[in-house]
């Protein structure tokens, strides 16, 4: 346990005793005298008479006398009052210095202070000082810490963009140094998108998105991370806009993407008013095959008046459509973390106005931050849309990946279309940030191609299967 009291520095200063109404021309005059370190104010009460203030002097005035000012001001000053001079005691404590001042005092001789080291919620003081240990090997991304100094206790909150994001730092993934990342994403949906992410983590980008009002269906493999997305869902009141699913992103894209066949049996013979009820008997049973739960959400006016803009003509002009998704038996959750709050009554939401958000007809992004691997995941979307049902442009799709010094972006192209069995049309490269001397971390975006809906697909193999032969 870290003794806060070991970092006290305590300082013999000298105030002077000024009227109040006084110190805004002693402060003039003064000027270069007065204390001046950080965060603390150079003027005080006086504990003796509220009618004063102390003028803290700077700790190179150490004389009684004050010989350390210019005769000239002090003059100046005894033209406006009786010059006082009191000692004064100030104790710098733990909370006042920084992270580096602390670090030195800390670590053995002899070992630098880390040139780059993440501060997570250093307020009110830090509590809790880790090292990572080794290379991350496992499938959640988790690194190994060792505790440094203070409480063995790895729950912290961090703030990103006005958003509050808890989390378990040994069971979760974190990264800070992705805020611009996570800030320049989000920055690109407009309310009333519909996002997947794939490997959501505890949802930093999911979060800000529903912020922004857009609808979010966040998967993680992780239930630890599962667990803090729902969590930091309601903490920042998204908790209506934020679906979270707990599976292996394979399985939650085509869950997303393919067409259920409740709806294909509904799309042909059933109306809209049944559909919604449909959806609500399949809320709480599972479809015939056992494997698919209909889950009913309403979602708020605003965002309903933007996804009707955007997706034109096809869509019922019946605003009282259910709101239609399905979950796999393996995804433990799908249901937005609002509705698992007992009795709890969204204001935006309106009991007559439910959205039907069927990811199968649309979804504007998906994202895929999981860089050492999420080009091989591409390969889930070959085949994957139904042209029949789909609406609007295609998604986008932002995949993270890295590229070492030996390597090009040609290659990562190559990459990601031979996943996707395809090629990619106009794609974009951000660089995100330098992981290492030779390896950058990039955000590979793109338009999913059209040879991702079904029928390409599969005329395409058969047409391979014919010229091989
Ligand atoms: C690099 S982290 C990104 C998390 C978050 N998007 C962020 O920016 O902080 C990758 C996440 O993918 C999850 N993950 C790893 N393999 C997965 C898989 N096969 N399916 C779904 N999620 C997976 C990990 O648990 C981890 O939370």
């Amino acid at each position: 346990m870290l003794d806060g009291s070991k970092f006290d520095v305590h300082l013999k200063l000298r105030a002077l005793r000024i009227p109040r109404e006084l110190c805004k021309v002693a402060t003039r005059i003064l000027n270069g005298y007065l204390l001046d370190k950080a965060r603390i104010k150079p003027i005080t009460e006086d504990p003796t008479c509220e009618k004063n203030r102390y003028m803290i002097l700077s700790e190179r005035v150490q004389t009684s006398d004050l010989s350390e000012i210019p005769e000239q001001k002090l003059d100046e000053l005894r033209g406006l009052c009786k010059i006082e001079v009191v000692p004064y005691s100030l104790t710098l404590g733990y909370s006042y210095w920084s992270a580096d001042h602390i670090l030195k005092q800390i670590l053995p001789p002899g070992v630098e202070v880390p040139s780059s080291f993440e501060t997570i919620k250093n307020y009110p003081r830090i509590k809790t000082v880790v090292n990572k240990v080794g290379t991350i090997t496992n499938e959640f991304r988790v690194p190994k810490f060792e505790v440094l100094a203070g409480e063995n206790d790895m729950v912290t909150e961090v703030k990103q963009y006005g958003c509050t994001f808890k989390l378990d730092y040994s069971l979760v993934y974190w990264n800070s140094r992705l805020e611009h990342e996570h800030i320049r994403m989000v920055s690109q949906f407009q309310a009333g998108e519909i996002i997947c992410d794939m490997f959501a983590g505890i949802g930093p980008f999911a979060i800000p998105a529903a912020q922004k009002g857009c609808i979010v269906f966040a998967n993680d493999l992780n239930p630890d991370s599962v667990r803090y997305l729902k969590i930091n869902a309601q903490t920042n009141k998204v908790d209506d806009r934020v679906f979270a699913y707990n599976c292996d992103a394979r399985e939650f894209i085509s869950q997303m993407m393919t067409v259920p066949e409740c709806a294909t049996e509904l799309n042909s013979s059933v109306s809209t008013s049944t559909y919604k009820q449909n959806g609500m008997q399949l809320n709480s049973e599972k479809s015939e095959n056992g494997r698919l739960t209909v889950n009913v959400k309403e979602v708020p006016e605003d965002i309903i008046n933007n996804l009707e803009g955007r997706r034109g003509s096809s869509r019922s002009s019946d605003a009282s459509v259910a709101s239609v998704k399905r979950l796999s038996d393996e995804c433990q959750t799908g249901i937005s973390v609002a509705d698992r709050r007992k009795g709890s009554q969204n204001k935006r939401m309106r009991g007559s106005e439910i959205s039907n958000i069927k990811t199968w007809e649309h979804i504007d992004h998906v994202l895929m931050n999981l860089p050492a691997s999420a080009l091989h995941f591409l390969d889930a979307f070959k085949g994957l849309v139904q042209r029949k049902y789909w609406r609007g442009p295609l998604p986008w799709i932002h995949c993270y990946c890295f590229m070492r010094a030996n390597e090009t972006q040609e290659y990562i192209i190559s990459v990601a279309e031979y996943a996707l069995n395809t090629q990619v049309q106009d794609p974009i490269f951000h660089r995100v940030r330098d992981v290492a001397p030779n390896k950058a971390m990039f955000c590979l975006s793109f338009r999913l191609p059209e040879a991702c809906f079904s029928e390409n697909v599969s005329s395409r193999i058969n047409h391979t299967a014919v010229g091989d032969g």
